[in-house]
């Protein structure tokens, strides 16, 4: 054996994005966090994160999505390879993106890198951490990391990061339609503060009628349960969001709701050959910039390949 093979090769995680079916928004914390009741979804959008070991840290990103994310200290996957590295034993590490998921869209897409670059590193570095150990360190990158180590369909508490698992059955179809530019996490919380304004908030509870939903493994039973609190802020700060709620609903969408922070929007149709109709007639109309299509739920980070170096 030569000394070259005991280097472990690269390590290639594939992660999902998310939407939240619900998302309730409770009071504001004293740490700057607002409490949640959500429950999110992993679905078919993905990113893949190379971690390989190198001299220095370092991070690319690729892809057609790729503008707009930041390729130093402040990327999230660079983030939670250092962080893993301060908690475990680690060498330096490149962490290479290629963005499939839309970026600052209210699907994680920042949040995915960190938890694939966790889930790459445990096995680069062959550090053995189990799912709690991964999503402690992910909660520390940010309120829904933990969620993209698990994926499926799950309960997120606390600020997002306590998740409990869901009983869901059957496969959704999904059409995102996509904004020019993105929106700001803490910029549409506090939209949603300032519109809430004067109002008792009360802590947040999951709705029974969303996992009664879920059970059924029917698109027309979940149709009527997606909501999201923080949609009147997104529509508020970026108020053509409404007219591309109503195009899809117009062209066959069952529902429609803001993705997360938004400002991506998430139409939940009867099947696969609804959401290819409603991918062509929304981008016919030129309401949305771009459409994507994805089913879900689907695991979250996981390895798809490791190189024999
Ligand atoms: C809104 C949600 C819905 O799932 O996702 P996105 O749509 O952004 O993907 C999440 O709450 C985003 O989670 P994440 O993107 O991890 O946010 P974090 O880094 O933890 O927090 C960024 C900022 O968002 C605000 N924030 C986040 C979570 C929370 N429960 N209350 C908050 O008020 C805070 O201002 C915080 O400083
Ligand atoms: N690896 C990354 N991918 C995407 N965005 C990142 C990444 N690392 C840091 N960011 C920053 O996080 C912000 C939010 O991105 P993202 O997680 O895609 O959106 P959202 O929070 O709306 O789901 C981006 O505007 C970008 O500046």
């Amino acid at each position: 054996m030569t000394a070259s093979r005991l280097v472990p090769g690269p390590v290639t995680v594939r992660v999902p994005a998310k939407v939240n079916l619900e998302l309730l928004v409770g009071p504001l914390r004293d740490d700057g966090f607002h409490t949640l009741a959500t429950v999110y979804q992993a679905v078919g959008l993905y990113d893949d994160v190379t971690v390989a070991a190198a001299d220095t840290w370092g991070v690319s990103v690729s892809g057609a999505l790729a503008a707009g994310v930041p390729t130093d200290a402040d990327n999230l996957g660079l983030r939670a390879a250092r962080l893993l590295a301060d908690r475990y034993a680690g060498g330096p590490a490149h962490v290479g993106i290629r963005k499939g998921i839309p970026v600052a869209g209210g699907m994680a897409g920042g949040s995915a890198d960190a938890a694939a670059a966790l889930v790459g590193l445990d096995q680069l570095w062959d550090l053995g951490l189990d799912r709690d150990e991964l999503e402690e360190v992910a909660a520390e990158l940010g309120s829904d990391v933990p969620f993209l180590v698990s994926g499926g369909t799950a309960m997120g508490s606390g600020r997002g990061e306590r998740l409990a698992p869901v009983l869901a059955r059957g496969t959704y179809h999904w059409v995102f339609a996509l904004a020019e530019g993105g929106l700001s996490t803490p910029e549409v919380y506090a939209e949603c503060d300032r519109l809430r304004a004067g109002t008792v908030v009360p802590e947040p509870v999951a709705t029974p009628a969303l996992m009664a939903a879920l059970r059924t493994g029917d698109p027309h039973e979940l149709a009527p349960q997606l909501t999201n609190d923080l949609q009147p802020a997104a529509i508020s700060l970026r108020p053509e969001l409404g007219e591309t709620l109503d195009a899809g609903m117009e062209y066959g969408a069952l529902a429609g709701v803001v993705s997360g922070s938004g400002p991506t929007i998430a139409f939940l149709v009867e099947n696969n050959e609804a959401g290819i109709d409603l991918a062509v007639a929304l981008t016919a109309s030129g309401v949305v910039r771009d459409v994507r299509r994805a089913a879900g739920p689907v695991h979250g980070a996981h390895v798809i390949h490791q190189r024999a170096d």
